[in-house]
Protein backbone atom coordinates (compact mmCIF):
# COMPACT_ATOMS: atom_id res chain seq x y z
CA UNK A 1 0.00 0.00 0.00
CA UNK A 2 1.31 3.47 -1.00
CA UNK A 3 2.20 5.52 2.37
CA UNK A 4 0.75 8.92 2.11
CA UNK A 5 1.24 8.98 5.51
CA UNK A 6 3.63 6.53 7.06
CA UNK A 7 4.84 5.34 10.85
CA UNK A 8 7.78 4.33 10.49
CA UNK A 9 9.42 2.04 13.90
CA UNK A 10 8.21 4.28 15.85
CA UNK A 11 9.15 4.21 19.77
CA UNK A 12 8.49 6.66 22.31
CA UNK A 13 10.72 6.79 25.86
CA UNK A 14 9.13 9.19 28.17
CA UNK A 15 11.83 9.84 31.49
CA UNK A 16 9.81 9.72 34.40
CA UNK A 17 10.63 10.13 38.28
CA UNK A 18 10.87 6.72 38.52
CA UNK A 19 13.45 6.06 35.45
CA UNK A 20 12.56 5.84 31.63
CA UNK A 21 8.97 4.38 30.50
CA UNK A 22 8.65 3.20 26.78
CA UNK A 23 5.06 3.78 26.10
CA UNK A 24 5.39 2.88 22.50
CA UNK A 25 7.57 0.34 20.68
CA UNK A 26 8.29 -0.48 16.90
CA UNK A 27 5.21 0.73 15.48
CA UNK A 28 5.22 0.90 11.79
CA UNK A 29 1.54 1.79 9.95
CA UNK A 30 1.03 3.46 6.46
CA UNK A 31 -1.79 5.36 5.53
CA UNK A 32 -3.21 5.90 2.52
CA UNK A 33 -4.38 9.12 1.68
CA UNK A 34 -8.31 9.43 1.90
CA UNK A 35 -8.37 6.81 4.42
CA UNK A 36 -10.51 6.59 7.50
CA UNK A 37 -8.35 4.72 10.24
CA UNK A 38 -9.52 4.31 13.85
CA UNK A 39 -7.48 3.46 16.46
CA UNK A 40 -8.58 1.12 19.48
CA UNK A 41 -7.19 0.15 22.78
CA UNK A 42 -7.14 -0.15 26.26
CA UNK A 43 -7.13 3.01 28.30
CA UNK A 44 -3.03 4.17 28.64
CA UNK A 45 -2.14 1.96 25.75
CA UNK A 46 -0.66 5.19 23.91
CA UNK A 47 -3.29 6.29 21.53
CA UNK A 48 -2.93 9.83 22.63
CA UNK A 49 1.02 9.55 22.60
CA UNK A 50 1.23 7.94 18.65
CA UNK A 51 -1.97 10.75 17.61
CA UNK A 52 0.27 13.33 19.06
CA UNK A 53 3.45 12.27 16.96
CA UNK A 54 1.55 12.39 13.88
CA UNK A 55 0.48 15.88 14.94
CA UNK A 56 4.07 17.08 15.77
CA UNK A 57 3.07 17.89 19.24
CA UNK A 58 5.62 15.19 20.35
CA UNK A 59 8.81 13.75 19.22
CA UNK A 60 9.75 10.29 18.38
CA UNK A 61 11.84 8.58 20.44
CA UNK A 62 13.18 6.44 17.70
CA UNK A 63 11.91 5.87 13.95
CA UNK A 64 9.73 8.66 12.08
CA UNK A 65 7.13 9.76 10.41
CA UNK A 66 6.92 10.77 7.66
CA UNK A 67 3.48 12.96 5.53
CA UNK A 68 3.98 12.24 1.54
CA UNK A 69 8.02 11.24 2.35
CA UNK A 70 8.64 14.89 4.51
CA UNK A 71 9.57 13.78 8.06
CA UNK A 72 6.71 15.34 11.12
CA UNK A 73 8.13 16.84 13.63
CA UNK A 74 6.52 19.92 14.49
CA UNK A 75 3.23 20.93 14.34
CA UNK A 76 1.51 22.46 11.13
CA UNK A 77 -1.91 23.12 9.48
CA UNK A 78 -1.13 19.68 7.23
CA UNK A 79 -2.59 18.26 9.97
CA UNK A 80 -5.55 19.16 12.52
CA UNK A 81 -6.60 18.26 15.54
CA UNK A 82 -10.08 17.93 17.44
CA UNK A 83 -9.99 16.93 20.81
CA UNK A 84 -12.40 15.28 22.66
CA UNK A 85 -12.45 18.32 25.11
CA UNK A 86 -13.69 21.12 22.79
CA UNK A 87 -10.87 23.89 22.82
CA UNK A 88 -13.11 26.49 21.69
CA UNK A 89 -12.24 30.00 22.86
CA UNK A 90 -14.76 31.24 25.06
CA UNK A 91 -14.70 34.76 24.33
CA UNK A 92 -15.15 34.29 20.94
CA UNK A 93 -17.95 33.64 18.63
CA UNK A 94 -18.46 30.69 16.82
CA UNK A 95 -17.61 32.82 13.96
CA UNK A 96 -14.46 34.18 15.12
CA UNK A 97 -13.53 30.96 16.34
CA UNK A 98 -12.97 29.63 12.54
CA UNK A 99 -11.95 32.72 11.48
CA UNK A 100 -9.15 32.89 13.71
CA UNK A 101 -7.34 29.36 12.02
CA UNK A 102 -8.85 30.57 8.70
CA UNK A 103 -7.29 33.86 8.94
CA UNK A 104 -3.86 31.98 9.91
CA UNK A 105 -3.68 29.26 7.38
CA UNK A 106 -4.99 31.32 4.25
CA UNK A 107 -4.44 35.12 5.15
CA UNK A 108 -2.00 35.14 2.82
CA UNK A 109 -3.46 33.37 -0.35
CA UNK A 110 -7.28 33.98 0.13
CA UNK A 111 -8.59 37.57 0.25
CA UNK A 112 -11.08 39.01 2.74
CA UNK A 113 -14.22 38.35 1.70
CA UNK A 114 -12.87 34.83 0.57
CA UNK A 115 -12.16 33.76 4.19
CA UNK A 116 -15.95 35.39 5.08
CA UNK A 117 -17.28 33.31 2.74
CA UNK A 118 -14.78 30.02 3.83
CA UNK A 119 -15.50 30.28 7.76
CA UNK A 120 -19.26 30.11 6.69
CA UNK A 121 -18.53 27.43 4.02
CA UNK A 122 -17.52 25.40 7.05
CA UNK A 123 -19.47 26.36 9.42
CA UNK A 124 -22.52 24.94 7.18
CA UNK A 125 -20.53 21.71 6.42
CA UNK A 126 -20.93 21.03 9.86
CA UNK A 127 -24.11 22.19 10.18
CA UNK A 128 -23.83 25.27 12.05
CA UNK A 129 -24.68 28.17 9.95
CA UNK A 130 -27.49 28.87 12.67
CA UNK A 131 -25.15 29.68 15.50
CA UNK A 132 -22.61 31.84 13.70
CA UNK A 133 -22.92 34.79 16.21
CA UNK A 134 -22.93 32.80 19.39
CA UNK A 135 -20.37 31.91 21.90
CA UNK A 136 -18.89 28.51 22.78
CA UNK A 137 -20.81 28.94 26.68
CA UNK A 138 -24.48 29.18 24.62
CA UNK A 139 -24.20 26.37 22.24
CA UNK A 140 -24.13 22.31 23.13
CA UNK A 141 -21.11 20.21 23.49
CA UNK A 142 -22.11 18.14 20.36
CA UNK A 143 -22.62 22.02 18.65
CA UNK A 144 -18.93 22.40 20.28
CA UNK A 145 -17.73 19.53 18.84
CA UNK A 146 -19.02 20.55 15.35
CA UNK A 147 -17.09 24.06 15.44
CA UNK A 148 -14.44 22.79 16.39
CA UNK A 149 -14.82 20.01 13.42
CA UNK A 150 -15.30 23.40 11.15
CA UNK A 151 -12.14 24.89 12.40
CA UNK A 152 -10.11 22.17 11.87
CA UNK A 153 -11.61 21.56 7.90
CA UNK A 154 -11.21 24.80 7.19
CA UNK A 155 -7.26 24.63 7.42
CA UNK A 156 -7.98 22.30 4.73
CA UNK A 157 -5.81 19.40 6.35
CA UNK A 158 -3.81 16.57 4.33
CA UNK A 159 -4.65 14.47 7.66
CA UNK A 160 -7.38 15.29 9.75
CA UNK A 161 -6.56 13.83 13.54
CA UNK A 162 -9.73 12.74 16.35
CA UNK A 163 -8.80 12.39 19.69
CA UNK A 164 -11.71 10.66 20.82
CA UNK A 165 -14.22 13.75 19.04
CA UNK A 166 -17.31 12.66 20.23
CA UNK A 167 -16.36 10.95 23.97
CA UNK A 168 -18.38 13.56 25.80
CA UNK A 169 -21.35 13.53 24.49
CA UNK A 170 -24.52 11.76 24.96
CA UNK A 171 -25.33 8.68 22.50
CA UNK A 172 -27.90 10.74 20.08
CA UNK A 173 -25.33 13.44 19.51
CA UNK A 174 -22.86 10.95 19.11
CA UNK A 175 -24.55 9.09 15.99
CA UNK A 176 -25.33 12.13 14.78
CA UNK A 177 -22.29 13.85 14.34
CA UNK A 178 -20.37 10.37 13.31
CA UNK A 179 -23.27 10.66 10.57
CA UNK A 180 -21.82 14.48 9.84
CA UNK A 181 -18.37 13.42 9.43
CA UNK A 182 -19.01 10.28 7.46
CA UNK A 183 -20.71 12.35 5.07
CA UNK A 184 -17.91 15.09 5.48
CA UNK A 185 -15.53 12.38 4.49
CA UNK A 186 -17.07 10.95 1.89
CA UNK A 187 -17.69 14.94 0.32
CA UNK A 188 -14.19 15.74 1.02
CA UNK A 189 -11.86 12.40 0.92
CA UNK A 190 -9.92 13.62 3.84
CA UNK A 191 -7.63 11.53 5.06
CA UNK A 192 -8.30 10.88 8.84
CA UNK A 193 -6.90 9.39 12.02
CA UNK A 194 -9.49 8.88 14.72
CA UNK A 195 -8.70 7.79 18.56
CA UNK A 196 -11.57 5.79 19.66
CA UNK A 197 -12.80 3.59 22.68
CA UNK A 198 -16.03 2.58 20.92
CA UNK A 199 -16.18 -0.51 18.95
CA UNK A 200 -19.73 0.43 17.15
CA UNK A 201 -18.32 4.01 16.36
CA UNK A 202 -14.74 2.31 14.80
CA UNK A 203 -16.47 -0.26 12.70
CA UNK A 204 -19.22 2.11 11.66
CA UNK A 205 -16.73 4.87 10.14
CA UNK A 206 -13.20 3.35 9.53
CA UNK A 207 -11.48 1.35 6.30
CA UNK A 208 -8.94 -0.01 8.62
CA UNK A 209 -9.03 -0.54 12.96
CA UNK A 210 -5.53 -0.46 14.35
CA UNK A 211 -5.77 -2.24 17.72
CA UNK A 212 -3.04 -1.64 19.89
CA UNK A 213 -1.79 -4.07 22.54
CA UNK A 214 -1.41 -2.93 26.12
CA UNK A 215 1.00 -0.93 27.56
CA UNK A 216 4.26 -0.84 28.00
CA UNK A 217 5.71 -0.78 24.77
CA UNK A 218 2.59 -0.80 23.60
CA UNK A 219 2.35 -1.59 19.37
CA UNK A 220 0.33 -2.37 16.88
CA UNK A 221 -1.34 -5.76 17.29
CA UNK A 222 -3.40 -6.22 14.51
CA UNK A 223 -5.13 -4.02 11.71
CA UNK A 224 -8.74 -5.32 10.75
CA UNK A 225 -9.87 -4.09 7.12
CA UNK A 226 -13.83 -3.07 7.02
CA UNK A 227 -14.82 -4.00 4.07
CA UNK A 228 -18.42 -3.11 4.26
CA UNK A 229 -19.84 0.10 1.30
CA UNK A 230 -20.34 3.41 1.60
CA UNK A 231 -22.14 5.07 2.90
CA UNK A 232 -22.93 3.41 5.51
CA UNK A 233 -26.12 3.30 7.60
CA UNK A 234 -26.29 2.19 10.85
CA UNK A 235 -29.87 1.30 10.80
CA UNK A 236 -28.84 -1.14 7.89
CA UNK A 237 -25.59 -2.26 9.47
CA UNK A 238 -26.78 -3.86 13.12
CA UNK A 239 -27.15 -7.50 11.72
CA UNK A 240 -25.21 -6.73 8.32
CA UNK A 241 -22.97 -10.19 8.80
CA UNK A 242 -19.59 -8.41 7.93
CA UNK A 243 -20.56 -5.86 10.52
CA UNK A 244 -21.00 -8.15 13.15
CA UNK A 245 -18.16 -10.22 11.76
CA UNK A 246 -15.83 -6.98 12.19
CA UNK A 247 -17.46 -5.54 15.83
CA UNK A 248 -16.81 -9.26 17.11
CA UNK A 249 -13.17 -9.55 16.37
CA UNK A 250 -12.55 -6.17 17.42
CA UNK A 251 -13.64 -7.66 20.71
CA UNK A 252 -12.28 -10.30 21.01
CA UNK A 253 -8.63 -8.79 20.31
CA UNK A 254 -9.99 -6.11 23.20
CA UNK A 255 -11.43 -8.26 26.03
CA UNK A 256 -9.80 -11.61 25.09
CA UNK A 257 -6.93 -11.77 23.83
CA UNK A 258 -5.61 -8.22 25.43
CA UNK A 259 -7.89 -8.36 27.88
CA UNK A 260 -6.53 -5.94 30.51
CA UNK A 261 -4.60 -7.69 33.71
CA UNK A 262 -3.73 -10.21 31.49
CA UNK A 263 0.21 -10.61 30.73
CA UNK A 264 0.42 -9.34 26.50
CA UNK A 265 0.80 -12.40 24.75
CA UNK A 266 4.20 -12.75 23.22
N1 LIG B 1 4.55 13.00 29.28
C1 LIG B 1 4.50 11.76 29.79
N2 LIG B 1 5.38 11.36 30.72
C2 LIG B 1 5.36 10.10 31.22
N3 LIG B 1 4.48 9.17 30.84
C3 LIG B 1 3.56 9.50 29.93
C4 LIG B 1 3.51 10.81 29.36
N4 LIG B 1 2.48 10.86 28.47
C5 LIG B 1 1.92 9.63 28.49
N5 LIG B 1 2.54 8.82 29.37
C6 LIG B 1 2.24 7.41 29.64
O1 LIG B 1 2.27 6.73 28.40
C7 LIG B 1 1.23 5.77 28.34
C8 LIG B 1 0.34 6.06 27.14
O2 LIG B 1 -0.43 7.25 27.40
P1 LIG B 1 -1.54 7.77 26.39
O3 LIG B 1 -2.15 8.99 26.97
O4 LIG B 1 -0.95 7.86 25.03
O5 LIG B 1 -2.59 6.56 26.43
P2 LIG B 1 -4.04 6.46 25.78
O6 LIG B 1 -4.12 5.13 25.15
O7 LIG B 1 -4.30 7.65 24.93
O8 LIG B 1 -4.97 6.50 27.07
P3 LIG B 1 -6.52 6.93 27.23
O9 LIG B 1 -7.28 5.99 26.38
O10 LIG B 1 -6.77 6.72 28.68
O11 LIG B 1 -6.63 8.36 26.80
C9 LIG B 1 0.49 5.83 29.68
O12 LIG B 1 1.03 4.83 30.52
C10 LIG B 1 0.84 7.21 30.20
O13 LIG B 1 0.86 7.20 31.61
Amino acid sequence: MSGYLSIEQVGVQFDTERGPFVALRDVNLKVAQGEFISIIGHSGCGKSTLLNLVAGLLETTTGAILLEDREVSTPGPDRAVVFQNHSLLPWLSVYDNVKLAVDKVHGKTKSRAERHDWVLHNLALVGMSHAVERRPHEISGGMKQRVGIARALSMEPKVLLLDEPFGALDALTRAQLQDKVMEIQARLGNTVIMITHDVDEAVLLSDRIVMMTNGPAATIGEILPVTLPRPRNRLTLADNPTYVKARTAVMEFLYARHALNKPEAA
